[in-house]
């Protein structure tokens, strides 16, 4: 469903990201890991477009993406949890939720009961200020944030960072539960080895804005695949 052929991508003349292919596949979780700055959060800005690629080709259900404002985006089905959440702090966590109505046609605008049987304390919190939230709290608001928009891509940029463990499990049970319900195809950024290992279905190495390593859970070892991202 989404295809990246030779991806290259620059701030000013810095390139980050040089020739990346890589596809995800609805109802698979596919893990790009690597360590602190190989490019892994902007290869998702690239996706998303946030950040609008220098060369190469992204696709989406066979539709050619990359030019395309994030906006549009979002409403052709791409969903971006970023890294440090983004929380609207003055919003009440149901004004947070709403924001995502955007993506949606006007007859839609409802929180599907889902988003709160997924994380309660959503419900619980409904009236708070986003701000007010703790880090874990927002890391759920924001996953409920691109999941009222009912995408088809969701984009997870390390959802563990700074997070309590019992959250962690928690966001880890809605990944398989997302990833099990197959209708949408999941990319997570995540230096949590173990988390993103749990979890993948492929991956995917980046070392200085380059794949190095890439391959299915089924046919690489877990020593193989830590070997890899901790070169
Ligand atoms: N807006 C920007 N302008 C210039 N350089 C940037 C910008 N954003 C990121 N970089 C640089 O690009 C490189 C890749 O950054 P990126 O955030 O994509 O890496 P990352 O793998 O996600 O790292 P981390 O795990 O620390 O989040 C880094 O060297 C970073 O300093």
């Amino acid at each position: 469903m989404l295809s990246i052929e030779n991806l290259d991508l620059h701030y000013g003349q810095s390139k980050i990201l040089n020739a990346v292919s890589m596809s995800a596949s609805v109802g698979q979780v596919t893990c790009v890991m690597g360590t602190n700055g190989v490019g892994k959060t902007s290869l998702l800005k690239a996706i998303s477009g946030v950040h609008h690629r220098s060369s190469g080709q992204v696709f989406l259900d066979g539709e050619e993406i990359a030019k395309i404002p994030s906006y549009k985006l979002a409403m052709k089905g791409i969903g971006y949890v970023p890294q440090g959440r983004d929380i609207f702090p003055l919003l009440t966590v149901r004004e947070n939720l709403e924001t995502g109505f955007s993506c949606l046609p006007s007859g839609a605008h409802k929180i599907p009961d889902e988003i709160f049987e997924l994380f309660p304390v959503l419900k619980e919190m409904e009236n708070r200020r986003g701000g007010d939230l703790s880090g874990g709290q927002q890391q759920q608001l924001s996953i409920g944030r691109a999941l009222i928009t009912k995408p088809k891509l969701l984009l997870l940029d390390e959802p563990t960072e700074g997070i309590q463990p019992n959250i962690i499990q928690q966001i880890g049970r809605v990944i398989e539960y997302l990833r099990d319900q197959g209708d949408m195809a999941i990319i997570l950024v995540e230096q949590y080895f173990d988390f993103a290992y749990n979890l993948a279905d492929q991956f995917y190495v980046l070392r200085r804005g380059e794949v190095t390593m890439s391959g299915d859970k089924k046919t690489v070892s877990k020593a193989e695949m830590l070997d890899a991202v901790s070169v």
